[in-house]
């Protein structure tokens, strides 16, 4: 499965505990809005950490509630020189960082206190996974769905952008750490070379998203990106996410083929991102109803985790960790 390398049992434990499938929690910025947050903004959700800490704390309670076995933090798009061109201090947006992992943290130990000794009761003891999203999602471009970083963007300066992010939201004790939609090879070597030079402890994923139900973004395949992740102790899974959700069964099982490493997934609504517009365009979308069946298909296929990411809500989350309980 994957778990060949030492250090890493918190997510096999989980894994196991929940029956050979863990339960991602899903969009997050998604439901951020769908309580009136404003997040046009070039933070994103990462606003609310400085605007609404209480409501980021809510979702994650929510999600929780919907049977999430994981939770994402908030620093999805929340970055150091995001934070600075903002005006904020470096110490500010440490803090900042910090925070989104407390918050995260704080709700997942709040939810166990009161659900944990509940007989019968079907959840887990959650872990935090600390997002790092990608370097596009700081571009706020959309280039996180292209892979186009340009000829200027090299492997030092992804490393560079990505370095005292990492240390910092290490720092704050999270379970493990989510590279988010990570859109082509140099990025995901970029990350897996940061695992080893920080000599990071906890387990990770790396996460691409897809265009095409085929390749990376950036149209490399992923047979070349999972080369190298393969190589590294690191990382501990890979998969997919914020890729539409028709995509996955069949990249669920080019994964298996690439790979021996733990296979996550958590698609999108199949809503495409316009990334000008900054919104949402309709386009073959999956309701709830479809995920019950879809997601017993991609653990049957062979993934580890599974969850789901923008435009999918705790109803969405909730189909699926019945699905999973159900028929595990
Ligand atoms: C996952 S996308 C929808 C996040 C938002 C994007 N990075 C932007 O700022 O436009
Ligand atoms: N964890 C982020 C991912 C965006 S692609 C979110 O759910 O908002
Ligand atoms: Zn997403």
């Amino acid at each position: 499965m994957g778990f060949e390398n030492g250090g890493m049992s918190s997510l096999e434990d989980l894994i196991d505990k929940a029956g050979g499938c863990a339960v991602i929690d899903g969009g997050f910025a998604t439901q951020l809005e769908s309580h009136g947050a404003s997040i046009n903004d070039p933070l994103w959700s990462a606003l609310c950490l400085i605007k609404d800490p209480d409501l980021i704390k809510k979702v994650h309670l929510e999600y929780l509630e919907a049977g999430a076995d994981i939770l994402v933090t908030s620093s999805y798009q929340a970055t150091i020189p995001g934070f600075l061109s903002r005006g904020l201090s470096l110490e500010e947006g440490q803090s900042l960082l910090k925070k989104s992992v407390k918050l995260a943290v704080e709700a997942r130990d709040k939810f166990w206190d009161a659900k944990g000794s509940v007989p019968g009761n079907s959840y887990n003891r959650a872990l935090v996974a600390a997002s790092i999203g990608s370097y596009g999602a700081y571009l706020a471009d959309g280039s996180e769905y292209s892979g186009c970083y340009g000829p200027e963007v090299n492997l030092d300066k992804l490393k560079d952008f990505h370095r005292r992010r990492l240390q910092v939201l290490v720092e704050a004790g999270p379970d493990l750490l989510a590279f988010e939609t990570i859109p082509n090879k140099l990025e995901a070597q970029a990350c897996a070379e940061l695992l080893e030079e920080e000599n990071i402890q906890i387990p990770s994923w790396i996460c691409f998203s897809s265009m095409d139900g085929e390749n990376a973004p950036s149209g490399e395949s992923f047979m070349e990106c999972l080369d190298i992740l393969n190589k590294s102790e690191k990382v501990t899974a890979v998969g997919i996410n914020c890729a539409p959700p028709h995509f996955v069964e069949s990249l669920v099982c080019k994964f298996k083929q690439l790979t021996t490493k733990a296979i996550v997934v958590y698609p999108n609504s199949g809503e495409i991102w316009d990334g000008r517009a900054k919104k949402w365009l309709p386009s073959k979308c999956f309701g709830d109803d479809k995920f019950e069946t879809v997601a017993t298909r991609w653990r049957d296929s062979g993934a580890k985790l599974i969850g789901g990411c923008c435009r999918t809500t705790p109803a969405t989350i909730r189909t699926i960790s019945k699905a999973l309980k159900e028929k595990s």
